[in-house]
């Protein structure tokens, strides 16, 4: 990865009937990074990735792709960008060979290089054997492959790709994934998802927009630090009463498990975790373990997005 900032997106918002559907979102990308844009259904991930591949303008705010202003030259910005949108624009009665020579006129490749240009993105999604397929013939799994094909068929610097496993098997699934991790080495790549998991297997950064605003922007490694919560997991032979053990500084709530462990509840930075270890011995209440209670993504994901509710 190196610092070449390849999308800038400075405080975006598009507004529908009065209404903010994405709201001052700003965030940059660098070459060679996966971005993953996570949220549920509705929070307008849509909105931003049609206003990032300049497909819709937005009421406020800028996007610039390598420094290319997308209002001021949307042309040359939008021919560093290649899209796969939530529907892929695929002509089912094409050949692949057929349909990426076309997407390749469409990109502006030059004539001379578009057999070159339809081999390598047929070599780099898996198509190789497939050029003579009509695509309407093709696996789900194989369609989204052309549909990321066409995305890249210009080389261009970044690839935006909208809820790219949608529908697919666990097996397409797994193999798309695959290949949009190794498009990471060459390109930007953002990937709008409600999949946390994928953003996980896939992605170095991640932003969580929840009713059009950036509640999450970080690395994947802050995120899963964030997993380590607040939380122990307590393993006593003898447990005292709960009174006691709410007694110790930094301890907020105690929760009994059904495997007979308690979970500790605790304030933010402040482990009680040493303090529970020598009231433990000063108590004899037989500690067999002590360890930290992993949040799952998942209940990162419902906190940051969902906290409004809770
Ligand atoms: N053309 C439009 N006119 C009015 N409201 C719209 C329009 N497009 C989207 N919205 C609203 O803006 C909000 C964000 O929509 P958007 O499609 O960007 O969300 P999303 O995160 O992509 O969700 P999904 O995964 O369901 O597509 C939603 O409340 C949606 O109803």
């Amino acid at each position: 990865m190196t610092d070449i900032i390849t999308v800038e997106a400075t405080d975006l918002t598009r507004i529908y009937g009065g209404r903010e559907a994405v709201s001052h979102v700003s965030f940059s990308l660098k070459k060679g990074e996966v971005l993953g844009f996570l949220g549920p259904n509705g929070a307008g991930k849509s909105t931003t990735m049609k206003m990032l591949t300049g497909n819709l303008a937005p009421s406020t705010g800028t996007v610039k792709i390598c420094g290319i202003d997308m209002l001021e030259n949307p042309k040359e910005a939008k021919a560093l960008i290649g899209f796969l949108p939530e529907q892929p624009p695929l002509y089912r009665e094409l050949t692949v060979n057929e349909f990426l020579t076309i997407a390749a006129r469409l990109h502006r490749v030059s004539s001379g290089h578009i057999k070159a240009a339809v081999e390598r993105a047929k070599e780099r999604c898996g198509l190789t054997e497939m050029g003579k397929r009509l695509i309407e013939n093709l696996s789900k799994g194989y369609q989204q492959r052309v549909g990321i094909a066409q995305a890249i068929i210009h080389n261009p610097m970044v690839v935006i790709l909208d809820e790219p496993t949608v529908g697919l098997d666990p097996i397409q699934i797994r193999d798309i994934r695959a290949l949009i991790k190794e498009l990471g080495g060459e390109h930007s790549v953002i990937l709008s998802t409600h999949i946390l998991p994928e953003v996980e297997m896939v992605c170095d950064h991640v932003q969580i927009i929840h009713k059009g605003q950036l509640v999450f922007n970080g690395s994947i490694d802050v995120l899963k630090q964030q997993r380590k919560g607040n939380r122990l997991l307590l393993g006593l032979g003898q447990a005292p009463a709960q009174e006691q053990l709410l007694q110790i500084t930094g301890v907020e709530r105690v929760e009994s498990l059904d495997n007979g462990l308690l979970r500790i509840h605790h304030t933010a930075g402040q482990s009680p975790a040493q303090r529970l270890v020598e009231a433990a011995v000063a108590g004899q209440w037989g500690m067999y373990q002590i360890s930290p209670d992993q949040t799952t993504l998942e209940e990162v994901f419902v906190q940051l997005t969902f906290q409004e509710a809770a």
